[in-house]
């Protein structure tokens, strides 16, 4: 079959994040999850947590689900690059979403969140659409629920539509044709990292040259910003009048009054272009901005955030969104 589910952004005027009801346990506890591409695990917020790390969150409770079964001696530990993370335990458990059901799917517990998980009431927790490589699940790694329900999806893909401050979807076991118009660009994915890992074929910045270079790079909606190699994000900055990199942030800033240029980038022979202002991610203080494009010195890969993933301006300058098509097509 296929299923499909709104994606959702919050805080409604950031996209930092974008979140997606999901089916828990019979009687079903409807959560909302960060629907994330660039990990594996599916962990939720719980009873089990202390009151002290939960913000306003709903609460998966295992008690209260007939088809809940703990996975004996299996525990989870996760962190992530902004020093974020959280761990629990592992129990089985129906997990449905648009209609797709993944009867005993390793649904990880958490006993434990760190302070910006608890202060982030409108998620619930995060549902990993990476490879099943990377689930930190010990002493044995689950299965992602994309992977537990693939041979019931008419096709094992599923699709991504995120919008700018606006409702988007994700589409599993189909290829929405109204959502695309023209050809599909395809490129080749490399799991070897246990990410949607791919490489671009250059970019540009503005109407500058476009600069022919494979950049390796992964699809990560649950990453909000864009990040590229150093000699990306210095050519990009160039273009911003009175851009610098702040020590204190650890990030390129400018002000806010500035003129960004349009980010262009190569997928194939397919150009993709994310618009200026959506680089002017948010404000520092009264007159100075925060990059949507950052480093990714120190990484093997670029990460392809929300930013780039929320918009698309198709090339005869139409609007269109970005649709990442992950899987085996
Ligand atoms: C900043 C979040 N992204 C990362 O850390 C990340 C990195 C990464 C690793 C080291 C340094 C910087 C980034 C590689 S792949 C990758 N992608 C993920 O880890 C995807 N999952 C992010 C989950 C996540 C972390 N903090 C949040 C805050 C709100 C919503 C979601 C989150």
């Amino acid at each position: 079959g296929t299923g499909t589910v709104t994606a959702s952004p919050y805080p409604a005027e950031y996209d930092r994040e974008y979140l997606s009801p999901v089916s828990l346990g019979t009687p079903a506890q409807i959560l909302d999850l960060d629907f994330d591409t660039g990990s594996s695990d599916l962990w939720v917020f719980s009873s089990a947590l202390p009151k002290s790390q939960t913000g306003g969150q709903t609460l998966y409770s295992p008690g209260n689900s007939s088809t809940s079964s703990v996975l004996e001696n299996h525990t989870w530990s996760i962190r992530y690059g902004d020093g974020s993370g959280s761990s629990g335990t592992v129990v089985n458990e129906l997990v449905t979403i648009g209609g797709i059901s993944a009867r005993r799917q390793a649904l990880e517990i958490a006993t434990q969140v760190s302070g910006s998980f608890t202060q982030d009431a409108a998620s619930d927790g995060l549902l990993g659409l990476a490879f099943n490589s990377i689930n930190t699940v010990r002493p044995t790694p689950q299965k992602t629920w994309f992977d537990n329900v693939q041979s019931s999806l008419a096709a094992p893909l599923f699709t991504v539509n995120l919008k700018k401050a606006a409702v988007g979807l994700y589409t599993f076991g189909a290829i929405d044709s109204k959502a695309h118009t023209g050809s599909i660009a395809y490129a080749p994915v490399n799991t070897k990292n246990g990410f949607w890992q791919f490489p671009l074929t250059g970019y540009a910045v503005g109407t500058g040259k476009f600069s022919n270079s494979s950049i390796d790079v992964i699809a990560d909606t649950g990453t909000t910003l864009l990040m590229l190699p150093t000699n990306v994000v210095d050519a990009y900055y160039k273009g911003v009048k009175g851009a610098y990199y702040d020590t204190e942030y650890g990030a390129m800033v400018f002000p806010c009054t500035a003129k960004m240029p349009d980010f262009i980038f190569g997928l194939g022979s397919y150009r993709g272009s994310v618009p200026g202002s959506f680089i002017s991610y948010g404000q520092i203080n009264t007159s100075t901005c925060y990059g949507g494009l950052q480093s990714s010195e120190g990484l093997p890969f670029g990460i392809l955030g929300d930013i780039l993933l929320k918009a698309q301006e198709g090339n005869d300058g139409t609007w269109s969104t970005f649709e990442i098509g992950l899987g085996k097509p």
